[in-house]
């Protein structure tokens, strides 16, 4: 099984992430808080997307990455080979998430006289009083709705990527550095348009039982959310997401196509 693939998402994740964080975080208090522990984990998260994406599109069509230009899979085989990347990447990033999520909705002022210390001190400790409380399924609550988040809308991912880099480029030919970096970043927006209702719900349901109510599960919170806010509810950090998105991707695209080229 190829394996640069999963090397090149790693170290492109990790510079997409550098880039991402601030808007991560911008909504929130302190701009690069805990930066160090995204890192590592999108690095991981996003050398099992690149890396199953590529190799299922390989057992898909027969191609490795090399001979994509000269012979491009369809469209059909890029969605698919996405939605098998996005459906197991997703059991990665859940953990991961899930503390992401508790630590940013944790905006309490950190050490301010007489006011009461934060939960969770920091991503191990987050993941440690989770295990401890819940076990280790707790540390994929919401799972699932993260799943369904990611296995059509990575599909979307690719698919935009693939659309837009070969309207760009001359056939049998790499696209350009400018047209990876906006075929990326817009691939990153149409993806996280697609994928924010499903955000919305997701972050829900990992914060769900520390300060509001239960939710009986992914639909119950679909619906008194909907019940409570309307239709809006949906859309909630839209812009946000794809401010973010773009650099990011735009970022992840070029150095994933960088370092697969120059490995030759
Ligand atoms: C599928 N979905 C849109 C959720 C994400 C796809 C892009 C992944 C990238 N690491 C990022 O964080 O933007």
């Amino acid at each position: 099984m190829p394996v640069e693939e999963f090397v090149a998402g790693w170290i492109s994740g990790a510079l997409g992430l550098v880039l991402g964080h601030p808007f991560d975080t911008v909504k929130l208090l302190g701009f690069f808080k805990g930066m160090s522990f995204p890192i590592a984990s999108i690095a991981l998260v996003n050398s099992v997307l690149f890396g199953v994406y590529s190799n299922s599109l390989l057992a898909l069509t027969a191609t490795a990455h090399r001979e994509r230009r000269a012979q491009p899979p369809s469209y059909t085989h890029v969605f698919i080979a996405g939605c098998t990347g996005g459906f197991l990447q997703a059991y990665f990033l859940a953990p991961f998430d899930l503390i992401k999520v508790r630590l940013q909705n944790q905006t309490e002022p950190r050490a301010q006289l007489g006011g009461s210390s934060p939960q969770y001190r920091g991503p191990m400790h987050c993941a440690a009083s989770i295990f401890q409380k819940e076990g280790p399924r707790g540390l994929f609550r919401g799972a699932w709705a993260l799943t369904l988040r990611d296995t059509p809308t990575v599909g979307i991912y690719f698919v935009t990527y693939e659309v837009l880099c070969r309207q760009c480029t001359p056939e049998r030919q790499n696209p350009s550095s400018a047209t990876v970096l906006v075929a990326g970043g817009f691939a990153g927006i149409t993806s996280w348009v697609a994928a924010t209702p499903l955000d919305v719900i997701k972050s829900r349901m990992q914060m769900d039982g520390l300060k509001r109510r239960a939710y009986q599960g992914m639909l119950d919170c679909m619906v008194s959310s909907v019940q409570q806010e309307g239709l809006g509810v949906f859309f909630r950090g839209v812009t946000i997401n794809s401010a973010r998105a773009f650099p990011v991707n735009a970022v992840t695209f070029l150095s994933y196509e960088y370092l697969l080229r120059w490995w030759g």
